[in-house]
């Protein structure tokens, strides 16, 4: 079928709501429009489902939600799972409780026993829940950090953690067999309750939950010392409000302020454009409200509660600093690896498990304290969470840490998704750690910095709507594939690691080997003196990013560095 067949099936069944129709009337002289909403399923990509809601196949609905779900349902039927059970969560987004709702009420009708939250839970619960009730499977529906137009849809196995190739082309295979909305099951909600099907969870898994975080914590005393830390925090209107507080107040935090505006669970996130730790913007009331109480920490945590980001105190200049997830990371890094190599409690043959755009830091952290960084993985939380699994069958590491450039990071083995939560509780036990020895974390930065050296990277997007922007971002990626360059500005080309052809060329001598890559539609620019860039597609939104790195002799020296590189590789992209 093609996009016009599809649209008009949408406007003739009787399975399709009034209003959806209406919707589908208002575009019918509109044939981009058309084409856009129906020229394709909404695919998997690095965090599952994630589109704009509206009225399509190319959109996220409760129709797409429901085909998406009897897809998952028909291949635990096929692949022979008895007593099949999943967990469901959902975030504070618009319709995220209800694409929830239909999720649970659809698995149910085909015999999947349920276990629904009763309310909003960030994602590393839900992560947490699957591994905690031994379900199959898990859904959370969220568009994470994505503007208030997105919804989404992330799908977990049963070790807890986001599928992953092959599994997710063949729930997706299953997926597409789905044309008609006849062939997808759902029950009435009293009736899944009374056959046992649909059950409600709550407190007793948030008590579980942050049962593990308590685990975590390293220096108990440090925090009973330095109880009095200003923290100010921002949930970003979504579900880290609870479990954020809870923790902080249960380990002796005294001085913790919300940001009241923030506080107010709302999917129209009326404070920000897009609730994204990544964004400046999203510092905005907490910075204010940092100013105003004397904050030392001020953290914010985005809709699904599984990334964070933080602003640090520097005291001698009197003024915030912001810190990438690249800094916060290396410096849970470091604090983790430190305090538990002093106390005896690093395993044997320990491991920190990250992808390929991570700053070459804590690859340096890593060396110091005698522990494998596990860094050739491909980005997306999902690929680390692999490597935890493989872990767990070999036996060759043991986990430690996990972290993203992203502003994600997994500080156990509780869960298998990037936890906010966590992440946050031991960025503030390092705060009062650090606090009790007279330093604040910006002063831990520049430490790191002077001991290792001034790693600086960021990431730059172009961004390409529809149909031919995806073409467009292809491409572009595969115009430098065709035309590798030796020089990007004033840098040399070492090597280029190719992840689509699965080859290692050197630059110098033009010779190209094969080399163990993930496969991926990704290219990486190491250059002269510590520098690299990497090219790949966005898996979550319609961009191309380019991932950038520098080394330099200071602050100053990598900022203009790293300037610079973001400017050449742009050149050669447009
Ligand atoms: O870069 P994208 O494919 O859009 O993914 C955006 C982000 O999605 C998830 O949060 C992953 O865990 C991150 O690693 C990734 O950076």
């Amino acid at each position: 079928m093609d996009a016009k067949q599809r649209y008009e099936m949408w406007l003739g069944s009787d399975q399709v709501d009034d209003v959806t129709k209406q919707e589908l009337v208002n575009i019918k002289d509109n044939e981009a429009e058309i084409e856009d909403r129906f020229y394709t399923n909404l695919e998997f990509g690095t965090g599952g489902l994630r589109g704009v809601m509206g009225a399509g196949t190319n959109r996220m609905n409760i129709y797409t939600v429901r085909m998406a779900t009897q897809g998952i349902a028909n291949y635990l039927a096929k692949i022979g799972i008895s007593e099949p059970s999943a967990a469901i969560a959902f975030d504070n987004r618009n319709n995220a409780s209800l694409y929830a709702l239909e999720t649970a009420l659809c698995l149910c009708a085909n015999g999947v026993k349920v276990y629904l939250f009763d309310a909003l839970r960030p994602t590393p619960e839900l992560s947490f829940a699957v591994r905690h009730l031994h379900c199959n499977i898990g859904v959370n529906i969220t568009a994470s950090h994505n503007p208030k137009e997105y919804n989404g849809y992330k799908v977990y196995w049963d070790d807890g953690a986001q599928i992953v190739s092959p599994q997710d082309k063949e729930i997706i295979a299953e997926v597409n067999n789905i044309e008609d909305f006849s062939m997808v099951k759902t029950m009435d909600k009293d009736a899944a309750i009374d056959a046992g099907l649909l059950n409600v969870i709550g407190q007793e898994i948030d008590d579980a939950y942050i049962g593990e975080l308590h685990k975590l914590v390293m220096n108990p005393e440090e925090i009973q010392k330095a109880g009095d830390l200003k923290i100010v925090y921002s949930p970003l209107h979504g579900t880290g409000l609870k479990p954020v507080t809870r923790v902080l107040s249960e380990l002796g935090f005294k001085d913790v302020h919300v940001v009241e505006e923030q506080a107010v669970q709302d999917g129209n996130f009326p404070t920000v454009k897009s609730p994204n730790p990544e964004g400046a913007e999203a510092y905005a009331l907490s910075l204010e409200l940092a100013k105003k109480v004397g904050g030392e920490l001020i953290l914010v945590t985005d809709p699904d509660a599984d990334r964070l980001g933080m602003y640090g105190y520097d005291s001698k200049n009197n003024e915030y600093k912001e810190f990438t997830g690249n800094m916060f990371g290396a410096i849970l890094c470091d604090y983790v690896l430190m305090q538990r190599s002093q106390s005896g409690r690093l395993p044997e043959n320990p491991a920190i498990v990250t992808t390929v755009v991570i700053t070459n830091m804590v690859k340096e952290i890593c060396k110091k304290y005698d522990t494998f960084c596990d860094c050739n993985n491909l980005i997306g939380f999902k690929n680390i969470a692999s490597r935890m699994r493989a872990y767990e069958q070999t036996g060759e590491h043991n986990y430690v840490f996990g972290l993203e450039d992203t502003f994600g990071c997994l500080p156990g083995t509780y869960a298998r998704d990037k936890d906010s939560v966590g992440t946050l509780m031991l960025l503030c036990e390092a705060a009062a750690y650090y606090k009790n020895r007279g330093m604040t974390l910006w002063d831990r930065m520049v430490e790191l910095w002077q001991e290792y050296g001034y790693y600086k990277e960021k990431v730059q997007t172009m961004k390409f709507d529809g149909r031919e922007g995806a073409a467009k971002i292809q491409s572009m990626i595969q115009t430098l594939r065709d035309n590798p360059v030796q020089k990007v500005g004033a840098y040399s080309v070492e090597k280029i690691y190719d992840y689509k052809l699965g080859t290692e060329t050197d630059a110098a001598t033009g010779k190209s080997e094969a080399a163990v890559l993930p496969k991926s539609n990704m290219i990486y620019y190491q250059l002269a003196d510590g520098a690299w860039f990497l090219v790949r597609p966005s898996g979550t939104e319609p961009k191309i990013k380019f991932y950038l790195g520098v080394k330099g002799s200071s602050q100053e020296d990598a900022a203009e560095q790293l300037d610079e590189l973001a400017v050449n590789v742009k050149a050669m992209f447009s």
